[in-house]
């Protein structure tokens, strides 16, 4: 089974968020189901800078009147194909906004452009090869779905994963008339989205197959609170909607191997941890290593709930424990932070900016990891967390509550736990947790037996990756090992 996935990042060659783990790590857990995966990319500079031995398999003469080719190659263990496109895609800033962080206008054409490539791919544009399914991430992909769906009759079947129902690729219909697609794709059943045009939306709506990435978070969007607007859709095609939990590289994050640890540890040595939690301190500037380390690693947003823990960094100081933060976003929740480092020197620090070594290192040395989303299709950090015995404190929601087992009388009896989760989602709330967390850390034997539970607990790609490929198998009617063309 051959399957074109098409994300507009992915790890190691590009990344700013989660989706690019998992479009980087599910390939290569899907190879012992039978099912090889290419990866459609757009050429930014440091994809194109990691690109070496690849050759051209398309001249794209009027890829939406720029001139771009395709470029196939195998790249730090995957298979790419990527669209060498320097009018749309060679510009410094990341994959969507420029260095002075707003979004490209063109934004439109340069995910149309990769979705317009991915369906013609998908449809045989390139001699000798014909993927079965077509497996697109997030809004960025969400035109191939509909480029299929009006084009020219085709066998290929259209998979539409949403990583971020938040993130909609909403632009103005005066963009249509561009789009390459006839006049009735400008619909309810088509790309139309309130008078407008959602990229997303349209996946959603065109794709043989929806799915998210956590159970919880399939159900919880096909509710009001949580379908932002999409969950009629969701509910019209229940029976084509899926939660397929995430899993992560268990090989680039290992601890037992990882090169970004001062001291490398697994669930039996884990005292190496006290050397990276030192390294931690010493990075951020700490007095001392005593007490309960938190660490928040993420985009600091509203929808990480970074405003709610703002309000409670006061009494995690007075409770004991000391807080670093990695991470940029909304400018008030930056300024927050960095108040409250001068408010709270030497025990509360903030290293904006990306830092992918450094996550790795707050991983391995921190006691817990704060997670406060409003909503979490699934989230990849707390699944860091588990593997390096960082235990997590999240909201009961999305995937969080999918992956972590809060630590309750009954757990505790029952030797289940593997975090703190807590609910509802109030700034109060985060501080109760905190305060739990504080206490179950004093507790040494406790506390590490709930490390070393969550490292031993499964967060790899193994039972996920298979659902996949039965997902592949049921919509084309193949077994995963099919090849239609031999
Ligand atoms: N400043 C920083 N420096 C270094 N690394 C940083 C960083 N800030 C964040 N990261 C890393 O970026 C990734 C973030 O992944 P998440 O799953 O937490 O959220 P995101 O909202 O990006 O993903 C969306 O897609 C993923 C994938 O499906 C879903 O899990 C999630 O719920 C959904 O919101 C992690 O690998 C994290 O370590």
């Amino acid at each position: 089974m051959e399957v074109l996935s098409v994300a507009s990042e992915v790890y190691p060659l590009i990344k700013t968020g989660g989706l690019a783990d998992v479009a980087g790590a599910l390939p290569g857990s899907l190879t012992s189901h039978g099912v090889t995966m290419r990866t459609l990319v757009p050429g930014y500079p440091s994809v194109m800078a990691k690109l070496s031995g690849g050759r051209v398999v398309k001249e794209l003469g009027d890829l939406f009147g720029v001139p771009g080719k395709l470029i196939a190659a195998r790249v730090e263990g995957l298979d790419v194909i990527v669209i060498d496109a320097p009018a749309l895609y060679d510009r410094p800033g990341n994959p969507y906004v420029s260095p002075d962080g707003w979004d490209w206008p063109d934004n439109w054409k340069r995910f149309a452009a990769l979705g317009w490539v991915a369906a013609e791919l998908g449809m045989g544009m390139v001699d000798g090869y014909h993927p079965q399914v077509v497996h697109c991430h997030d809004w960025q992909a969400g035109l191939a779905p509909a480029y299929i769906k009006y084009g020219p009759a085709s066998h290929v079947k259209t998979v539409m994963t949403i990583h971020n129902l938040a993130f909609k690729g909403f632009f103005g219909s005066e963009i249509f008339s561009q789009l390459r697609l006839p006049p009735h794709a400008f619909g309810v059943g088509g790309v139309e989205y309130y008078g407008g045009i959602s990229y997303l939306k349209s996946g959603m709506e065109c794709a043989d197959y929806v799915t998210t990435v956590s159970p919880n978070y399939a159900d919880e969007i096909r509710t009001p609170e949580f379908g932002m607007g999409l969950e009629g859709l969701l509910n019209g095609r229940a029976d084509t909607v899926t939660g397929i939990l995430n899993g992560i590289d268990t090989d680039a994050w290992d601890p037992a191997t990882d090169k970004a640890l001062a001291k490398t540890f697994t669930a039996n040595t884990m005292q190496g941890r006290a050397a990276n939690k030192r390294a931690v301190a010493e990075k951020f500037e700490l007095d001392g290593t005593d007490g309960p380390l938190f660490c928040v690693i993420s985009r600091l947003t509203d929808q990480k709930g970074m405003d709610l823990l703002l309000q409670a960094v006061g009494g995690l100081v007075d409770l004991g424990g000391r807080l670093v933060v990695l991470g940029s976003g909304e400018g008030y929740l930056e300024d927050g932070f960095r108040h409250m480092t001068a408010r709270h020197p030497g025990k509360v620090a903030i290293s904006n900016g990306y830092d992918e070594a450094l996550s790795h290192l707050m991983q391995g040395g921190c006691d817990a990891i704060i997670i406060p989303s409003r909503f979490e299709p699934c989230g990849l950090t707390q699944l860091y967390g588990l593997r390096y015995g960082c235990v997590p404190v999240v909201s009961r929601i999305g995937g969080l509550a999918d992956t972590v087992i809060d630590a309750n009388p009954a757990a505790i009896a029952a030797e289940v736990a593997t975090g703190i989760v807590f609910d509802p989602n109030s700034a109060h709330a985060v501080y109760e947790a905190i305060r739990k967390a504080v206490r179950l850390y004093s507790d040494d034997k406790l506390w590490k037996k709930i490390q070393r539970r969550g490292m031993k607990s499964d967060v790899s790609w193994e039972t996920s990756a298979a659902r996949y490929a039965d997902l592949y198998a049921s919509i084309t009617g193949l077994k995963s090992n099919d090849d239609p063309d031999n």
